[in-house]
């Protein structure tokens, strides 16, 4: 689908700081516009203390770029702009530059529903310098939600063990589109069906849902409303049972669900969505499974999480589908991602590359100079390690030593023969023209399934987990580090 045409009526090139057009403006004005820059996208920090991350967000990124243009109302907007002298913030004539602008860049990507970690690279754009960073902003909010939410949407499906997610979150979402990106992105990370019918319609994501406390309270009785439900959805029974009294509402759609077996339906289920739910739904087993309903599922709700749910799992819970909402769509526990944008070489006016660091005291925000690669190395199917490097670093190598960016301590020796070796960053967009076909989301959630299964299970525990070796390339560690050191005047 077409994200900014149907969700946002034509291009988004506004949707940035302020700031990313002043320095636009300064760029062109002193002649820099069109320099050769190289920007890499990328996070320091797993979210939820998660020992692997999902990428997710790229189809929004390529619809973004593909859309990247200033309309003349954008223009008229930027040209009203006033100093407080009364002067126009922006000259006409850099006006007319922007609308001539077309996207240009060189635009590579890891493909959504990638595990990912730490410093690599999610997006690597290479182009005009103006262009480049006019693409900072919105680039960052499209994928550090999506990224954040579905490896949110994973933690909450691990910790369900296979049995079925679903995603009940619209209405304590993040407004209108925190909603609909949430929905997609909880369906790459993992989740069956959302309860948000536009993000069904948007995306091609399963809708799916029970029936509300409300159903029930509008009749005389429970078993009223049981009947009244089944008569209108024979073949998509899950009955509410918490209304009124639990296990009152188990017997009486009990005997709902014999009525429709009489009537050659099946009743798929009971939800329960206050209490105890290790309790009820223990009773609810039972007595299903007593009154000859053994397929039926119990489907538990109630302000679930990743934590929740793995408890209920150590309490021996009867539950078998897990609706959960505002812990996962607002990712509560960590409500952002703190990826970044940062430029990681320019080529100067002698047509030479040169590597960028911005220095700073915490040593992991040390941006990694240069325009890189990225491999994971697997073993026997298993990732042991990926590495951050420049291709002229590695040509004519069997092997080398990786190094973690902020503990040097950290190595490790790869013999490439020993290793089947993948890239990581896919071309994306060659000078502006899309060369990517954005996968559909089925086969985006299943490369996040996939992806998941090259890890070891160390990796994906939810506490404490171990944590996944990725480091620099020795030449690159060395260039980072010599650049860090020129920055700060130690080699005077
Ligand atoms: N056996 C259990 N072990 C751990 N957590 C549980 C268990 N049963 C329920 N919970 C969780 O405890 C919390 C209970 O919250 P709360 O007290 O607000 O719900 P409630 O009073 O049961 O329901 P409601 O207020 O919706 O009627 C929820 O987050 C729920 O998922
Ligand atoms: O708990 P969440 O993970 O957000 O899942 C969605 C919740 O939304 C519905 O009720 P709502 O919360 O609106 O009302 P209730 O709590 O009074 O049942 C549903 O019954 C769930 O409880
Ligand atoms: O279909 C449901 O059961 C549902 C949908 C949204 C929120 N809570 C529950
Ligand atoms: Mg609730």
């Amino acid at each position: 689908m077409k994200i900014t045409k149907d969700l946002y009526q034509g291009s988004l090139a506004l949707l940035t700081d302020f700031y990313q057009l002043t320095m636009a403006y300064a760029y062109w004005k002193s002649g820099k516009a069109e320099q050769e820059a190289v920007f890499n996208l990328f996070f320091r920090k797993h979210p939820f203390q998660s020992g692997f991350t999902i990428a997710a967000g790229l189809e929004y990124v390529v619809d973004f770029c593909n859309n990247f243009y200033f309309k003349d109302d954008d223009l008229s907007y930027l040209a009203d702009m006033k100093n407080a002298d009364g002067s126009p913030v922006f000259e006409t004539a850099f006006l007319d530059y922007l609308k001539s602008l077309k996207f240009t860049c060189d635009v590579d990507a890891v493909e959504e529903g990638t595990v990912v970690f730490p410093h690599t690279p999610l997006i690597r754009v290479n182009g005009p310098l103006i262009q480049c960073q006019l693409l900072e902003t919105a680039l960052l909010n499209i994928i550090n939600f999506q990224t954040l939410i579905a490896t949110k949407a994973a933690r909450v499906v691990l910790a369900a063990k296979g049995d079925s997610v679903l995603e009940f979150g619209l209405r304590r979402a993040q407004g209108i589109d925190g909603a609909l990106a949430a929905s997609r992105a909880s369906y790459i990370g993992g989740c069956a069906a959302t309860s948000n019918v536009m993000a069904g319609k948007l995306f091609g994501i399963p809708v799916s849902g029970t029936h509300a406390h409300s159903w029930i309270m509008s009749f005389d009785s429970e078993i009223e409303a049981f009947k009244a439900y089944a008569d209108a959805f024979p073949e998509k029974c899950v009955f509410l049972v918490d209304t009124y009294d639990t296990v009152a509402g188990i017997k009486n759609a009990i005997e709902v669900g014999k009525i429709l077996r009489e009537n050659g339906k099946e009743m798929l289920g009971v939800r329960i969505d206050s209490g105890d739910l290790a309790y009820f739904s223990n009773i609810a087993r039972e007595m299903l499974d007593e009154a000859g309903f053994p397929e039926a599922k119990v489907v538990a709700s109630n302000d679930l999480d990743e934590h929740i749910i793995t408890s209920l799992k150590i309490q021996e819970a009867s539950v078998s589908v897990w609706g959960v909402g505002t812990k996962l769509v607002t990712a509560y526990d960590q409500p952002a991602l703190g990826a970044v944008y940062k430029l990681a070489a320019i080529k100067n006016e002698r047509g030479v590359w040169e590597p960028k660091v911005k220095v700073s005291q915490q040593s992991i925000k040390i941006n990694i100079p240069g325009e890189h690669q990225v491999s994971r190395f697997l073993k026997n199917g298993r990732a042991v390690a990926d590495m951050i490097f420049l291709q002229e670093h590695k040509e004519d190598k069997t092997s080398t030593t990786i190094i973690d960016p902020i503990d040097p301590t950290k190595r490790k020796r790869i013999n490439f023969e020993d290793f089947e070796e993948i890239s990581l960053l896919k071309p994306i967009f060659k000078k502006g023209e899309q060369i990517y076909d954005c996968p559909k989301i089925e086969s985006i959630k299943l490369n996040a399934q996939e992806n998941l299964q090259h890890f070891d299970k160390t990796h994906k525990r939810l506490t404490n987990p171990h944590v996944y070796p990725v480091g620099l390339e020795e030449n690159l560690y060395q260039l980072r580090t010599d650049l860090v050191f020129k920055m700060k005047n130690y080699d005077k």
